[in-house]
């Protein structure tokens, strides 16, 4: 990994730290939504008594003081739990308010009349079994509210599905889970054991308190948040890798091709230095390359060579009568000649002018007499430029014991000198 994603990395890292740690602390102090249910809201207040069951009790719900106040008169009769509540609506059925999402509730609320100090406080939650022209198939979801308990954080976990509903209901045990994701109705009912006469109860707020987002969800997010952005990140380092990679490979393989054209040309140009340009004859660098290869230190005193020296005869005349250029073709023709009589370890070798040395290895005399002959009579026979009629004369010598190869070429040039004295078109040996 290079420095400068490690640091990119580390700010990322620092950041979403930081993020997490807010919004953490956040949740825990802030993020808080309240539904407050008071006299000022747009909720039905509805009193409910036991008439509809038989019963003689009676109540009334008024508007004091910025509160409401349930009146209840409470009497004895044949139905067995004489009751009064007020019934407030949040939502027409079947819309209710989900309430999962708060998680305690703070009721201010007292009440004044015979009889223990409490009231019984009712979530109604619509579920499927319930029916919008029965307010009794909404599960009753319970809890006894002690009057000094009100103004106190009372946690929503604490409400439980009514047991006399259930019984009433004949509810199966799978449904009887306590559920307040769509509460329509809040009841809250004189407590199960009033006594006969005068009861109020007077409600001047309710207030849900819950967060925006809860812990876990929130916990989850960032998790995820952690692990998207660490599989990004791998995602990232790995593309980028790939990608150095492959840049390495092309810079290798441009650095490998530049090499192999650089020794291509290196050899070119070593090879070029060594040859004439227009015979194509090696120069005198090209022999000594060609005597070192055969024989890498010095000439052994029983090495086996031949010289030929092959000099193009009246060669002057050729250029003066037919030009420059006609010689030039004319001495192509003749190292092309030349080439194609000898073997490839033979190095043929533009002497001078028009003079040429043919270096044979490993040649024995009457091979090199022979092949002097074979070049001679082959110059002598071939068609030429302007028809001009070329020959040439060839001087030849072998090494013998002891000589070395100055004393060869000697040789071979005086054979060459006596071949011209002789009348050109021939061969001398030295
Ligand atoms: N066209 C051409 N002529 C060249 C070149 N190199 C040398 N010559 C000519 O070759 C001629 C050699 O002349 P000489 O040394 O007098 O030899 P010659 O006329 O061949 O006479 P002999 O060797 O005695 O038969 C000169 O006129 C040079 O100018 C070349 O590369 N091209």
């Amino acid at each position: 990994m290079q420095t400068q994603s490690i640091h990119i990395l580390r700010h990322a890292m620092a950041i979403l730290v930081v993020l997490s740690v807010s919004l953490l602390l956040w949740q825990h102090y802030g993020m808080t939504k309240v539904l407050r249910l008071d006299a000022s809201t747009p909720n039905a207040y509805q009193p409910v008594d036991d008439r509809s069951q038989g019963g003689l009790s009676h109540a009334e719900v008024s508007r004091q003081n910025n509160a409401m106040v349930l009146q209840c008169d409470i009497r004895k009769s044949a139905y067995q739990w004489p009751y009064c509540q007020i019934r407030i609506t949040l939502a027409p059925m079947p819309n209710g308010i989900n309430l999962a999402g708060y998680d305690y509730v703070i009721f201010d609320l007292s009440r004044s009349g015979p009889g223990p100090e409490k009231v019984r406080v009712y979530l109604n939650n619509f579920e499927t079994q319930s029916s919008v022209n029965d307010s009794t198939s909404l599960k009753v979801n319970e809890l006894l509210l002690d009057i000094k308990n009100t103004q106190s954080a009372i946690p929503l976990n604490l409400f439980r599905v009514a047991s006399w509903w259930v019984e009433y209901k004949n509810i199966p045990l799978i449904d009887t889970d306590m559920r307040i994701n769509n509460v329509p109705v809040i009841e809250i009912s004189t407590p199960g054991f009033a006594p006969e006469g005068k009861h109020s109860i007077t409600i001047r707020s309710i207030e849900f308190y819950g967060k925006w987002i809860s812990q876990t969800r929130l916990l989850f997010v960032i998790v995820a948040s952690w692990l998207a952005f660490g599989s990004g990140w791998l995602g990232f380092e790995l593309f980028a890798y790939r990608q150095r990679l492959q840049q390495e490979k092309k810079q290798r393989d441009d650095l490998e091709t530049i090499n192999r054209v650089l020794e291509i040309q290196a050899e070119v140009l070593s090879t070029k230095a060594q040859l004439d340009p227009l015979t194509g004859a090696l120069n005198r660098d090209g022999l000594r390359e060609l005597l070192q290869k055969e024989w890498p230190h010095t000439l052994p005193a029983d090495a086996q060579l031949s010289i030929l020296f092959a000099d193009l005869d009246h060669f002057k005349q050729i250029n003066d009568r037919y030009g420059h250029a006609i010689g030039d073709e004319v001495l192509k023709q003749f190292a092309s000649l030349v080439k194609s009589k000898i073997r490839k370890t033979d190095g043929f070798v533009r002497w001078g002018g028009e003079e040429f040395l043919i270096a044979c290895p490993h040649m024995p005399a009457e091979l090199a007499i022979g092949l002097a002959e074979k070049i001679r009579s082959s110059i002598c026979e071939a068609q030429w430029p302007e028809s001009i009629a070329v020959t040439c004369s060839c001087g030849v010598a072998s090494l013998v014991a002891g000589e070395d190869f100055d004393g060869l070429i000697e040789r071979a040039d005086k054979a060459l000198y006596q071949a011209k004295r002789g009348g050109r078109n021939r061969v001398e040996v030295g």
